[in-house]
């Protein structure tokens, strides 16, 4: 089946995370052509808002305005039961060293934790502004439930996946190729929304 058309050609990825623009590019295929926002932004946006909708609109906001075209943002982060659902909104900036840090500080609080006990999801949420002053920004969120491994395993993929086991796959998610991740991860769920809300297949 041919891509259907969407209402722009063009669009601005809003993320500075090489990991995801990965991920989204890979997901968005040939549909649109997609630009980094490195090509338009200088300082990237704060993140003040307290939830990732409020983030991802920030993000795709700044992207818009600096670029005057369409712009997807997406926020997204870990939620671990045992911590209340932190990392959370936080989960980029956990330990303040990147993500070797981040995951070091995560096994050290979930120690002794049981394995019934080791619970979490990752959760994505993508905005689609049309422009920088859109009323009506697309939001959708994709979630994937796993468990949290007392030490990481395999090398593929980017942030906490080392550590979140994917129970449908029996793997952990850095042990997932790319393919298998895009087919079912939060990013994937969300963007497969968004394809619907869009008029894609
Ligand atoms: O804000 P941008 O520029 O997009 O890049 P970022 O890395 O700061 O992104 P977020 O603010 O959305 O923070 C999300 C963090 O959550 C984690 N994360 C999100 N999706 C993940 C995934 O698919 N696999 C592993 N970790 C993920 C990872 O640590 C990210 O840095
Ligand atoms: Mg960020």
């Amino acid at each position: 089946m041919s891509d259907p058309v969407l209402p722009f050609d063009k669009l601005v990825l809003a993320s500075g995370n090489a990991g995801k623009l990965a991920e989204l590019q890979a997901m968005l295929g040939s549909s649109v052509e997609v630009l980094p926002q490195s090509q338009f932004i200088k300082e990237e946006a704060e993140e003040t808002g307290s939830s990732f909708v409020e983030n991802a609109l920030i993000k795709a906001r700044h992207a818009a305005r600096a670029s005057g075209l369409p712009a997807l943002a997406d926020d997204s982060g870990l939620a671990v039961d045992a911590l209340d659902g932190a990392p959370g909104i936080h989960s980029a900036r956990y330990a303040f060293g990147g993500d070797a840090a981040n995951n070091v500080k995560l096994i050290d609080e979930l120690r002794g934790v049981e394995d019934g006990k080791r619970t979490a999801r990752f959760i994505c949420v993508l905005a689609l502004l049309r422009h920088a002053d859109d009323p009506t920004p697309i939001i959708c969120e994709g979630v994937w439930e796993g468990r949290i491994l007392l030490e990481p395993r395999g090398t593929n993929g980017f942030g906490y996946d080392p550590l979140f086991w994917v129970p449908e796959a029996g793997k952990a998610s850095a042990e997932l190729t790319a393919a298998e991740k895009n087919s079912m991860s939060h990013r994937a769920r969300a963007m497969q929304l968004l394809r619907e809300r869009l008029g894609l297949r």
